[in-house]
This record gives structure tokens, sequence and C-alpha cells, in this order.
């Protein structure tokens, strides 16, 4: 068991960094070989919830290729997903006088990713780090792409730099100790991969949801791949978001406003299911997708523990929201749609009418619709 893909760049020409998918921390000190870190420094940026679990493991693991290591823990949650954690991260590289060639080293879920990627990318101008993704939603998107960056006063990764990694490695035993909801939230960003690019793979998940339940490890490893294939294919093309990587913000743009307006009380991938659903409502009355498709989606989505719908939004705020998030181009939002099944496209002529219909049909109040 195992599988490795390699992340291309400029027009397919060089290679850029490999991820790595295994069952154990064993291989991770081969593939740290090639960087040739015998005299450099090592940071491991990680949170509360996963530093007693796996930091003490890394560490020695990275002792064996570094010169040295030290750890930077900070309570974990998308509210320290900011600037004020970076300032604490930047003043402990000071401390420990690191330099351009030292690397920083990202274990943890998306929080811990986004933000260790935003302060390689920034302290010195610019250093290297690695991901170690420990969350399912890390290890299928958001350690693989570059997009680094943190939250400003809530607003979603308002402050941030492309800067790719060195390397993704990721332990696929890890899942085995993260929190239920933590898992089918990845499930949110992997139904979207099969939505938006594949409908044999959307297919294929429906299909295996029974080993997915039981995380079957075969069936994990087979859909993390096919995942990081799909969110690759698309990174390589348009590392910078000119034009196709928009598609992977399918759900985003009403997930982004609703994460906001909960002050970060539900998870990102509850969001982006919830503006996964809102999107595709959309798409439904356009008449892309049939109603059957449409209440098929939002079935799936129960069956993956994801929430379809939400109380106590004010239609007009989430609209609002919406409209600040960073999909504005010429103050109309660049919204995701399906156009098909397995195919989303950019559309920048969604009307604030349509925008509110889905998100009241997402509002949906049990007792008034019995
Ligand atoms: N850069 C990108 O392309 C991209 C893509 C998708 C999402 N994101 C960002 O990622 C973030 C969400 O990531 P997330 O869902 O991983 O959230 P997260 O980083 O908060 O991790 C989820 C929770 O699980 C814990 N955890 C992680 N791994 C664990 C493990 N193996 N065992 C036990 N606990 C573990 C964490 O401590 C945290 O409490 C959001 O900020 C989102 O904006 C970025
Ligand atoms: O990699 C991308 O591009 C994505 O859009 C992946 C998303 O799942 C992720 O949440 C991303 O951070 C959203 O991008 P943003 O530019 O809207 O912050
Ligand atoms: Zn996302």
């Amino acid at each position: 068991m195992g599988k490795r893909l390699t992340i291309h760049g400029h027009n397919n020409k060089i290679e850029l960094y490999d991820i790595v998918i295994e069952h154990s921390f064993d291989r991770l000190a081969d593939e740290l070989e090639k960087f040739n870190l015998s005299k450099q420094k090592l940071c491991i940026v990680t949170d509360s919830n996963v530093y007693p679990v796996y930091a003490k493991q890394l560490e020695e693991i990275l002792l064996k290729v570094a010169d040295s290591v030290i750890v930077f823990s900070f309570p974990a949650g998308e509210s320290n997903k900011n600037l004020n954690t970076v300032r604490e991260l930047y003043e402990k590289l000071i401390l420990e006088k690191f330099d351009r060639k030292d690397m920083l080293v990202a274990l943890g879920g998306g929080v811990v990713g986004d933000l260790t990627g935003f302060a390689a990318a920034t302290y010195l101008r610019g250093i290297s780090f690695i991901q170690i993704p420990t969350s399912l939603l890390a290890q299928v998107d958001s350690s693989i792409g570059g997009k680094t960056g943190v939250d400003f006063d809530s607003y979603k990764n308002m402050v941030g730099a492309f800067h790719q990694p060195k390397l993704v490695y990721m332990n696929l035993q890890v899942l085995n100790t993260l929190e239920s909801a933590q898992f089918y939230s990845g499930m949110g960003e992997i139904l979207k991969h099969g939505l938006i690019k594949n409908e044999g793979y959307y297919i294929w998940l429906i299909e295996h949801l029974y080993e997915i339940y039981e995380k079957n490890m075969e069936t994990l490893e087979e859909m993390i791949y096919e995942s990081c294939l799909i969110k690759s294919a698309v990174v390589e093309k348009d590392p910078k978001e000119q034009g196709e990587r928009a598609l992977l913000n399918f759900g985003h743009t009403i997930g982004h406003a609703i994460e906001k307006l909960k002050n970060f009380q539900l998870l990102h991938g509850e969001c982006v299911a919830l503006g996964s659903i809102a999107a595709a409502y959309i798409s439904w009355k356009r008449d892309y997708l049939t109603k059957e498709e449409f209440y098929e989606i939002r079935d799936i989505y129960v069956a993956f523990h994801l929430p379809i719908s939400i109380t106590d939004i004010s239609l007009e705020e989430v609209l609002e929201a919406t409209k600040l998030d960073k999909k504005m181009e010429s103050g109309q939002i660049k919204f995701i749609l399906l156009k098909k099944m397995g195919k989303a496209i950019v559309d920048n002529t969604v009307s604030d009418e349509e925008i509110l219909e889905a998100i009241n049909f997402i509002n949906y109040d049990e007792e008034e619709n019995e």
C-alpha cells in the first residue's frame, strides 16, 4: 500500500513537489534526505490537539535529518488562524535565529497548514515549508496547491500568498484519532471534487459509503489519492487562480459567508456543504441539473453526515457577506455552478435574487414546511 504523485510547474516542464500517501511516518526521513537538512533548523508548527499525539514522534524523525528541531504549538481552531498567531510564530523564529535555509513543518489540519505556509511565504521574504496534513480535509485539499493565508477580522483567508510546499507527506493512520465530525467535514471537499470534475468519482463515493464509514484503509487510500489527483490537475494548470482554479471554490461563496456569520462555530467542510447545496440549487433552477440530480446530491450530503440546512440566518446578511468574499470582480460575484454532474463552470451572471432564493432554500424552517 502507499501511493505518490508529483506536482509539476511551468507547463509541466519541472517537477515541483511530491505528494506522498503512506500508512506510517516510516518513510518520512528518506523523503527528506534530498533537501540536505543536516546543517539546518526545522520548526514544527502544530496545534494544541495534534501536539500531544504526534509532535514528539515527528520531532524524533526530523532529528535524524536536521541539525535541530523546535516546536511551535498554538490553540486549535479557526479562530486562531490569524495574524496574532503568525506574529507569535515570527517571534519564535527570530528568537531561534531561523535563517533562509531553515524550514517550517506544518503538522496538522488546514488551519495549521494555511498559517504555516503563510508564515513561510513571508518570514525573511520566503523560506521553505513542508506539509504533514493530519485531517482528512488537509490531506485531500488544503495541503496541496500552495494557497496559504489567514483570516482577518473574521474575513476568510483575506491575507495570504501563493507559496508551494517542498513536500506533502501524509500518514493515513492519523485519521484514526480524528473526531468524526472533522472526518465528515473533509467529505465536504471530497464530494466537491466529484461534483465539479468527475461524475464517476462522485458515484464511486456513493458506492463506497459503508467502507468510508468504517474507515477501510484501502478505500480511504483510493479516495484520498483520487481527490489529490483531481486537485493537483487543477492547480498545476492554474496555480494562481487566473481561471480554472476558481472551480475549486464550488460551495465556498456562500460557504465562507456562513462560516464568518456563524463565528467559525461550524466547520469549514460543513459550510462548504451548505454552500454546495445552495450552488446546486441555482444549477437546478437554471435547468443545468434535473430535480432528481439535485435531490440526490442533497441526500448524499446527509449520508455523509453533512448539514443541508441551517437556521437563524438573515438572508440579507448572508448575501452581503457573500459580496465581501474574495471572488468579486468589478462588483459581480464569480459564482461556481454545476453545468452538469461532474462539470463546474464559473458564472458571472448569478443575480442577487437567485442567491437569495438559494439561501432561503437552505434556511429551511421545518415547521413552516411541514
Ligand atoms: N489552502 C487551501 O487550499 C485550503 C483548502 C481547504 C480548506 N482550507 C482551510 O483549511 C481549514 C480547515 O481545515 P481542517 O478541517 O483540517 O481544520 P483544522 O485545521 O481546524 O483541523 C480540524 C481539527 O482536527 C484536529 N486534528 C487534526 N488532525 C488531527 C488528528 N489526526 N487527530 C486528532 N485531531 C486532529 C485539529 O486540531 C482541529 O481541532 C480552514 O481554515 C479552511 O479555510 C484551505
Ligand atoms: O485550492 C483552492 O483553490 C480552493 O479553492 C480550495 C478550497 O477548498 C479552499 O477552502 C480555499 O482556501 C478557498 O480559497 P479562497 O481563495 O476562497 O480562500
Ligand atoms: Zn475549502
